[in-house]
């Protein structure tokens, strides 16, 4: 088995006459922690737009395993197991914590509408399937106390561990993280940290992500490819992109 999960070759993507990503190449191995930085506008988010399915990019080619994902529709990118986070939380606000991570599970349940009305045994065991693993996770997140509360009504940091928590509850082996510590305070930068971690060791899935926190991904990524102007400039080492004059100039250098 090859140790590439995610290949990306020659993406490009247009926005009418801008070329928002331009030839870019990379690839993500299985239990790894990857990062794209780059100075805003650089085309990371159109990046991931495209190897999550919701732009299909105008060349190149997005491989997740080896099978071949270009142009694939989000819903289908997530039974290859890629799934992502967005830079502004999406939950359900008005459901529950509980119903969230229920809902979350939908497309990988037994949800035929007839085994759904004659309530089948299969269709039981696989409701209470979901609710056991729903609850391992508010466990895990330490989310178990707000359960029934409103996800809308949680505190950001929490709705953040929420939406990590329904992406990981579809078992997927690739997690795309868009700017998760966006608008957390230290503390839970650190937490994030160890989740980030916790998750690549105890669950296997490599993450995809885009960071503007520099702290938190020279800690926690094992590679990291800067952008600059829809092109990859370095990728390397969090200690060698550190100390790249090309990005230091193009991007460190404005911290
Ligand atoms: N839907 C769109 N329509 C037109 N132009 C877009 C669209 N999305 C992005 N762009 C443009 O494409 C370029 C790359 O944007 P992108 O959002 O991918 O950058 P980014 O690196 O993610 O930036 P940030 O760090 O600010 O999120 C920018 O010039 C942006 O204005």
């Amino acid at each position: 088995m090859s140790n590439t999960l995610l290949e990306v070759s020659d993406l490009s993507m247009r926005f009418g006459g801008l070329l928002a990503v331009d030839e870019v190449a990379f690839s993500v191995h299985r239990d790894e922690v990857f990062a794209i930085i780059g100075p805003n506008g650089a085309g990371k988010t159109t990046v991931f737009n495209c190897v999550g399915g919701f732009y299909k990019p105008a060349s190149g080619r997005i491989a997740m395993d080896g099978k071949d994902i270009t142009g694939m529709p989000s819903h289908k990118v997530a039974l290859h197991g890629l799934v992502r986070t967005f830079q502004n939380v999406r939950l359900f606000k008005n459901l529950t914590v509980l119903e969230n991570l229920l809902v979350a599970q939908h497309a990988s349940m037994e949800t035929n509408l007839l085994k759904g009305l004659l309530k089948t045994a299969g269709y039981r065991q696989s409701e209470k399937d979901a609710l056991k693993r729903a609850v391992e996770w508010l466990d895990f997140m330490g989310l178990r106390d707000y359960a029934n509360r409103e996800a809308g009504n949680l505190a950001y940091g929490h709705q953040r561990r929420l939406e990590i928590a329904r992406c990981m509850i579809t078992q997927p082996r690739l997690l795309m993280l868009d700017e998760p510590a966006a608008g957390l305070n230290p503390r839970e930068k650190h937490e994030l940290q160890q989740l980030i971690d916790q998750l690549r060791k105890e669950f296997g899935v490599a993450v995809l992500l885009i960071e503007h926190d520099m702290s938190l991904v020279m800690g926690v990524s094992d590679r990291i490819m800067v952008m600059e102007q829809g092109k990859p400039i370095a990728t390397g080492l969090p200690a060698d992109i550190r100390s790249d004059p090309r990005v230091i100039k193009a991007y460190l250098g404005e911290e």
